[in-house]
């Protein structure tokens, strides 16, 4: 248990390498799988999603994300889903360039202040309060950037702590300490914000086609009647926690691979400059910018930010030759895959090359940071289009240096986090 919450990516990786695509393993009290195979992993999630469900690892990240699209299986999950879809289409996400480029510019303006005065910074930090800037100003029409402070280790708390064998899910909910007190305040960090969403909605300071007003017309499949308070609160809940986090990690390793990699910075650089001449990116320029988009792919690829995808097999299955009991775990893992020399020479490599268009491309389930079926990640087209928007602006602006001394090591638990933060020197270009 205590090696597998160290270093789960690690470990996965040489139960990968010594026994193959499909290997069993036992933390705790969970029975759990890893799954390699691309043509295994397209099974599971896209050609028989009836044999599977969110199952028991889903069920710790209610703690956080409540009930919601996360968490949930047949006509609820349809439901939400559903209702959800229309803020990932392109022509909303169109709409929210500006939204997205200003949240942006107002990092920059603070970081303006940090190269003036030769202060490094942790991006990690940084980035996660940007994708949060995002998420309530795209989503919600409300900034819940001013509750910063609380909802960053918040989100990093809950991560941990919905990792299978952590306290808070092994504990009994009645066990007092540390570890209960943290977790109340955690989730009160989440339910006060999206409180304030709601409040915000109900006395029309909000636009009315945001997630709050939409959601509360909603009608329950099971009741019949509208969503209630609680229903929307756990819904806006999921998308805000999904978004930060994932997000923000996929930017702070983005800007820290273009940090370390001299000629792929130039590059950039050079293109940023043809296509843009210095003014801020729209929509349209994003087509314009083949390369930027090979290094966010690389970097989503060498780092992703969701390192596995839990599933659950509703009765007991053959999969690649190997029986799967019902109530056990199965992971498709993007890290082993993303790192298995079969599919990408030297992995550990960063090289945005292997995205290079004249190139054949990757195999479905061979790069998959978005998972894959009907459960991909409906956040996915925000996110791309929010990280290439940034990592655009603050190339253009700075040069990033990693600090020397300041180890950047990965920590992955429900997220891949660099574990220490990534300080890096900021100059203006
Ligand atoms: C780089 C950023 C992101 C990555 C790598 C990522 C990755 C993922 C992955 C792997 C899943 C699990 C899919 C499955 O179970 O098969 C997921 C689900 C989800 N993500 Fe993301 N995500 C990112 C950003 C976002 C954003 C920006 C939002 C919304 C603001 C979001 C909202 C969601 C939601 C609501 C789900 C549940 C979907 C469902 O079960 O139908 N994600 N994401």
């Amino acid at each position: 248990m205590r090696r597998y919450r160290a270093d789960s990516a690690g470990l996965m990786q040489r139960l990968h390498r010594e026994y193959g695509d499909v290997t069993r393993f036992r933390v705790g009290p969970y029975v759990m799988h890893q799954v390699t195979d691309p043509a295994l992993i397209k099974d599971v999630l896209h050609d028989n999603i009836g044999t599977y469900r969110r199952g028991r690892v889903f069920h710790g990240f209610e703690l956080f994300f409540g009930i919601g699209t996360m968490t949930t299986d047949g006509e609820q999950w349809r439901t939400l889903r559903t209702a959800g879809q229309p803020f990932y289409r392109t022509g909303f996400l169109n709409e929210s360039v500006p939204v997205i480029a200003g949240t942006v510019t107002e990092l920059l303006t603070r970081w303006d202040g940090l190269a003036a005065r030769g202060e490094p910074v942790d991006i990690v930090p940084e980035m996660m309060r940007l994708a949060m800037g995002v998420v309530s100003r795209v989503l919600y029409g409300h900034d819940l950037t001013h509750r910063a402070d609380e909802l960053i280790p918040a989100g990093r708390f809950a991560l941990s702590a919905i990792f299978p064998g952590s306290p808070e899910l092994i504990l009994p909910g009645w066990v007092p300490g540390p570890h209960r007190r943290r977790l109340r305040c955690a989730q009160a960090a989440f339910d006060n914000a999206m409180d304030e969403v709601i409040t915000a909605h109900e006395h029309g300071r909000t636009p009315p086609d945001r997630m709050a007003g939409t959601l509360h017309a909603v009608t329950d499949p099971e009741t019949g009647r509208s969503f209630n308070r609680q229903q929307v609160l756990d819904e806006l809940k999921t998308h805000f926690i999904a978004g930060n986090e994932t997000t923000g990690c996929g930017l702070a390793w983005t800007l820290y691979e273009i940090a370390r990699h001299p000629d792929v910075h130039s590059r950039l650089c050079a293109e940023l400059d043809d296509v843009l001449c210095g003014r801020t990116p729209a929509m349209a320029d994003l087509a314009k910018l083949p390369y930027l988009r090979q290094v966010v792919n690389e970097s989503l690829r060498l780092h992703p930010p969701v390192p596995m995808t839990p599933r659950e097999p509703v009765h007991d299955i053959e999969l690649g030759g190997y029986r799967i009991p019902a109530g056990s775990t199965i992971f498709m893992s993007q890290h082993t895959v993303h790192h298995d020399p079969a599919h990408w020479p030297d992995p550990d490599v960063f090289d945005p090359g292997r995205f290079d268009p004249d190139r054949p491309g990757p195999g479905r389930y061979t790069y998959f940071p978005f998972s894959g079926g009907p459960r991909r990640c409906i956040g996915a087209p925000l996110a791309e289009i929010e990280i290439q928007i940034a990592v655009a602006m603050i190339t253009q602006r700075y040069r990033l240096s990693p600090l020397p001394h300041h180890p950047v090591e990965t920590d992955s638990m429900i997220s891949l986090r660099p574990r220490h933060g990534v300080v890096m020197a900021v100059e203006a270009r």
